[in-house]
């Protein structure tokens, strides 16, 4: 595959832009090095490099992108959303009425506010819990990525720890120290850490489907009822940080599927349409410690904006069709199946972690349940398999923390094509 534009286009990137990329994870550093591919243009399943080369996207912009590109639904309403002007720093009908929807979709959403990005949601979050406890110290699962705000960069999976930097550099030691780390999937080392801190622990902070050391399910239907109920009898908040999960698996939370009820949700990517976009909410009382309505201050110029508030709307519209997740589900499972049958035929080990259209491929035979497991993995042969897809024209993301997300556009034939695919990089890697 010819990347001569490619390599041309990131050479001039890293003259003018840090390291070549606005987000490391998007950097060649955890495989291997090489050239990250420059793209041009998107359409359905399909996106287009600079050289003209057709990838698959299963990347879907680390997770936002659920319709795929160009929707024309999603086109349609950017278009028309601009045409009437693109923001006016006041209230408007479609910060109400997207409210309304995720409230239907997620009652739990008591009161909500809309912010610009995942990181901006859970750092609010954070910052609530804390007024409304009084406490000061937060529980996070090892290998959970929520943001980079300061205290959310302590071991924090997914870009950092594919950099190299699980606990960030320049994020200070008090703040460090208000963070505990546990491990995922292990209630015997929460229930620890509250009864060490709990009388200072403001929250409880929970990707309930893991998605930042590759997807990772609770270890059984019980475990997250059990955080809540830990949390909570040591009167700590329980925050779920959806910013992944919500709209991902159904219609609504993470938190619904297992029928448990968080006190507060961060939420971003798909809801945004593929427009920047975060929100957090949750129980009103919680909610009222926030400004103008209480001492906790969030503010921002671009929240709620309408091009946000309006591709959200018209995303979720979309997302309601009946059937959609199922199918999505069913064609993730077509790829796992294509992908253990041609790990056995090449004798190469992997272990294959799916929730509906989401999964990891982890090259080890062990299973993987927590931040340790996917560490333990191996990272050469993920770096091999990652580049065979490339340059097969199937893109995923850099990193062996990440996961494979298919989206509502992808056809029969895009997963029969990457099934192919699949089976000739296995055949490689044995
Ligand atoms: C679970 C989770 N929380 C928060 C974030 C941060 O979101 P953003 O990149 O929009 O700031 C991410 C991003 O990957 C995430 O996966
Ligand atoms: N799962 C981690 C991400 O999606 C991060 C994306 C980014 O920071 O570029």
């Amino acid at each position: 595959m010819n990347r001569a534009q490619s390599d041309l286009w990131f050479h001039r990137a890293e003259s003018v832009i840090l390291g070549g990329v606005n987000s490391p994870s998007r950097s060649y550093k955890s495989v291997g090095g090489g050239t990250p591919i420059v793209m041009s243009r998107g359409e359905g399943s399909k996106f287009y490099d600079v050289d003209g080369n057709e990838y698959i996207d299963y990347l879907a912009g680390y997770g936002p992108s659920i319709l795929g590109h160009a929707h024309p639904e999603i086109t349609r309403t950017i278009s028309q959303a601009a045409s009437d002007g693109i923001l006016y720093g006041t209230p408007t009908t479609s910060e109400v009425l997207f409210a309304e929807q995720l409230r239907v979709a997620i009652p739990d959403l008591e009161r909500i506010r809309f912010v610009n990005s995942g990181t901006e949601a859970v750092m609010t979050t954070i910052r609530v819990a804390r007024a409304y406890t009084g406490r000061t110290r937060i529980i996070k699962f090892a290998g959970c990525y929520h943001g980079h705000s300061d205290a959310m960069l302590v071991a924090a999976g997914s870009g950092p720890s594919s950099m190299g930097v699980p606990d960030s550099a320049g994020v200070t030691k008090s703040t460090a120290e208000e963070v505990i780390t546990v491990p995922f999937n292990d209630l015997d080392a929460l229930e620890q850490a509250l009864a060490t801190h709990g009388t200072d622990v403001a929250a409880v902070l929970v990707e309930p489907i893991v998605g930042n050391f590759g997807i990772v399910a609770p270890k059984d239907d019980q475990y997250l009822e059990s955080v809540i109920q830990l949390a909570h009898h040591h009167g700590a908040l329980v925050v779920f940080d959806e910013v992944i999960t919500a709209f991902r698996f159904h219609y609504g939370s993470a938190a619904q599927l297992y029928d448990v009820h968080p006190d507060l949700f961060a939420l971003g990517k798909i809801i945004g349409g593929g427009l920047p976009i975060g929100a957090y909410g949750g129980r009103r009382d919680v909610m009222e410690k926030v400004a103008p309505l209480g001492p906790a201050y969030q503010a921002g110029t671009m929240a709620g904006n309408p091009l946000s508030m309006r591709t959200g709307i018209s995303c979720l519209n979309v997302l309601r069709q009946p059937g959609i997740y199922d199918e999505m589900a069913a064609r993730a499972k077509r790829l796992v199946e294509a992908t253990t049958a041609a790990a056995q035929r090449y004798r190469v080990p992997v272990t294959v972690n799916r929730v509906g259209g989401a999964f990891t491929v982890f090259f080890g035979d062990r299973p993987v349940r927590n931040y340790d497991d996917a560490q333990a993995t191996d990272s050469k042969q993920f770096a091999r398999y990652y580049h065979l897809l490339a340059d097969n024209g199937i893109l995923i993301a850099p990193s062996k923390y990440e996961a494979w997300f298919v989206s509502a556009v992808h056809t029969d034939d895009d997963i029969d094509k990457t099934c192919e695919v699949i089976e000739r990089v296995f055949h490689e890697l044995a």
